[in-house]
């Protein structure tokens, strides 16, 4: 089964706002931008990732993510995240009503393509199924197979309402690139350590050069 992407990103100046005590605020939207292009060029170099499409507002965001090949939808509802999932995956099944779609989240630095690989063929089975996050609180990938909606519910303890919401959970094993989400500095050095993409560890040393 091959997949379409969507990824929601928030405008760059308002982004990982949990990062700040690392990066302060000036180099925070820089770092924001660079783990979302590691996220876009390791889901499109992923061999059952079809398409990538990221929803955002962010103007700059949205052209260097586009030249990477991602196609850009404007977050029109502006009414948080899970609003901007469903409105990504309207967009795509508009013109591809049978696609198979995950929501993924822009702040997965260390990803893999064959780690993301293997979630998604495990995830083919399942009408709807979701990964949780390194910190086993949240979600950081949540799909809907041909004829299933999203349905998403992400935010503060999001596998909890996934798994309530009939969403099947799969297995965690092998897969820490895909799950290493990046909201607070801890996250940013478990990151590093996994191995991140080329974008962040040129934003990472600048942070260390600002220290
Ligand atoms: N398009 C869009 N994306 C969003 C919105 N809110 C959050 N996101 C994205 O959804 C993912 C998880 O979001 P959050 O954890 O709420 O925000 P964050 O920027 O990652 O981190 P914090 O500011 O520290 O909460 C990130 O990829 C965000 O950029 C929204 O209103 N619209
Ligand atoms: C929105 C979520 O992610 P974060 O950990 O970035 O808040 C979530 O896990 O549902």
């Amino acid at each position: 089964m091959q997949w379409t992407l969507v990824i929601p990103l928030k405008p760059l100046e308002r982004a990982k706002s949990r990062l700040t005590a690392t990066t302060g605020d000036t180099l925070r939207p820089g770092l924001a931008l660079a783990f979302a292009q590691d996220t876009v060029a390791a889901a499109l170099a992923c061999p059952a990732v079809r398409d990538v499409v990221v929803v955002t507002d962010d103007g700059l965001a949205g052209r260097e993510l586009a030249a990477l090949g991602a196609r850009i939808v404007r977050d029109e509802p502006a009414g948080g995240l899970n609003a901007a999932l469903a409105h990504g995956t309207a967009a795509v099944r508009t013109g591809r009503p049978q696609s198979a779609v995950a929501a993924l989240n822009a702040d997965l630095p260390a990803l893999r393509p064959m780690e993301l690989a293997r979630v998604l063929d495990r995830a083919a089975p399942f009408p709807r199924s979701f990964l949780a996050d390194a910190a086993g609180i949240g979600t950081t990938l949540l799909s809907a197979a041909p004829g299933s909606e999203l349905r998403p519910a992400f935010g503060t303890a999001s596998r909890s309402r996934h798994a309530a919401s009939g969403a099947v959970e799969l297995p965690l094993e092998g897969v820490d690139s895909v799950r290493q989400d990046v909201d607070t500095g801890d996250d940013l050095r478990a990151a590093l350590a996994l191995g991140v993409g080329p974008r962040t560890a040129t934003a990472a040393a600048r942070l260390l050069i600002a220290d």
